[in-house]
């Protein structure tokens, strides 16, 4: 059986160190090459915590890094910026990406479509890889058409960039393509503090809550006359969300599409 060959950005990260655990000890991956802008030249095993893992060079550049090895997937874990560049560019380079790194817009997504349309490749976008916060959102889609008022309460470690969470914009963007459009709340309401109701969209309230101790939470909260539903999912480490990489990979390997979801590649 042909291995999968895969290179991972941000490997020095909470999640990318995790991803490199993952694909080293995945009999029918193998890790190619890792790109981290810090440590250019140098080896994998060179760094902190990665001494047993021989034979994968560090590129500062993925350019360069897509010029010297030959490779079938990105994975990505950086920032926003940097990995709307890196999907790209594995694109170009017709090695298919598999992004977990959120915070990319609308316009971004619509552009990886473009050039996954254009060659013929597939891409995997997936604000959240853990199972059951797939599950979460999916429960909370079909919750949705039954009620129609909802909030969401995400909630993570503060070392985040980023809020709302990507999990939270997919949960809404899944809610709203089922329910009546509403705006919540009073019509008349007002904040005497800005940012009371949180963030908005199509007229749902998203709250983000930052604590040390967190790692990756979120509440689905329904309310009508006289109940509340409460869909609640819960990562308490980055292990958690491994199994939904490693379907991504093997998923991204046998189809040409892209995708914004996991919800759109499990049953
Ligand atoms: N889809 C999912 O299931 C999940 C997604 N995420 C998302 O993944 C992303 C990463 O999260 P997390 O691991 O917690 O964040 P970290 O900050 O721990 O990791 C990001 C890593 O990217 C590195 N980096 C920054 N710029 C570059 C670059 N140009 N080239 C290579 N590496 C670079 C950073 O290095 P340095 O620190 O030295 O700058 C850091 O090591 C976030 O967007 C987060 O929201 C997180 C958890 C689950
Ligand atoms: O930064 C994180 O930690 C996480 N980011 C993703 C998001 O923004 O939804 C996924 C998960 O919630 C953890």
């Amino acid at each position: 059986m042909n291995k999968v060959k895969i290179i991972i950005a941000g490997p020095r990260g909470r999640m990318g160190s995790e991803a490199v655990k993952m694909v080293t000890n995945t009999e029918h991956f193998e890790l190619k090459a890792v790109i981290d802008y810090k440590y250019e030249g140098h080896m994998l095993s060179d760094l902190e915590g990665f001494q047993a893992i021989n034979n994968v060079p560090i590129f500062s550049n993925i350019e360069t890094c897509l010029q010297n090895v030959e490779c079938d997937v990105l994975i990505d874990l950086t920032t926003p910026e940097v990995g709307m560049h890196h999907a790209k560019t594995a694109l170009l380079h017709n090695v298919r990406p598999v992004v977990g790194t959120t915070g990319f817009t609308k316009a971004d997504l619509e552009e990886l479509e473009g050039i996954c349309k254009d060659k013929n490749l597939g891409c995997i976008i997936a604000p959240n890889f853990a199972l059951g916060a797939v599950l979460m959102m999916k429960f909370s889609q079909m919750a949705a058409k039954y009620f129609n008022d909802v909030e969401i309460i995400e909630l993570h470690h503060d070392k985040k960039l980023d809020a709302p969470s990507g999990t939270a914009v997919k949960t809404a963007e899944m809610i709203s393509a089922v329910r009546e459009s509403k705006q919540q709340g009073h019509p008349d309401e007002k904040e005497t503090l800005s940012g009371a109701r949180g963030a908005e969209l199509d007229g749902m309230h998203i709250h983000s809550v930052r604590l040390p101790g967190l790692v990756a939470h979120q509440q689905v909260l329904f309310g009508s006359d006289g109940q509340t539903l409460s869909i609640r999912h819960d990562s308490y480490n980055r292990a958690s969300f491994m199994s939904g990489v490693k379907i991504a990979v093997d998923t991204v390997m046998k189809q040409d599409l892209f995708v914004y979801g996991l919800e759109n590649i499990i049953e």
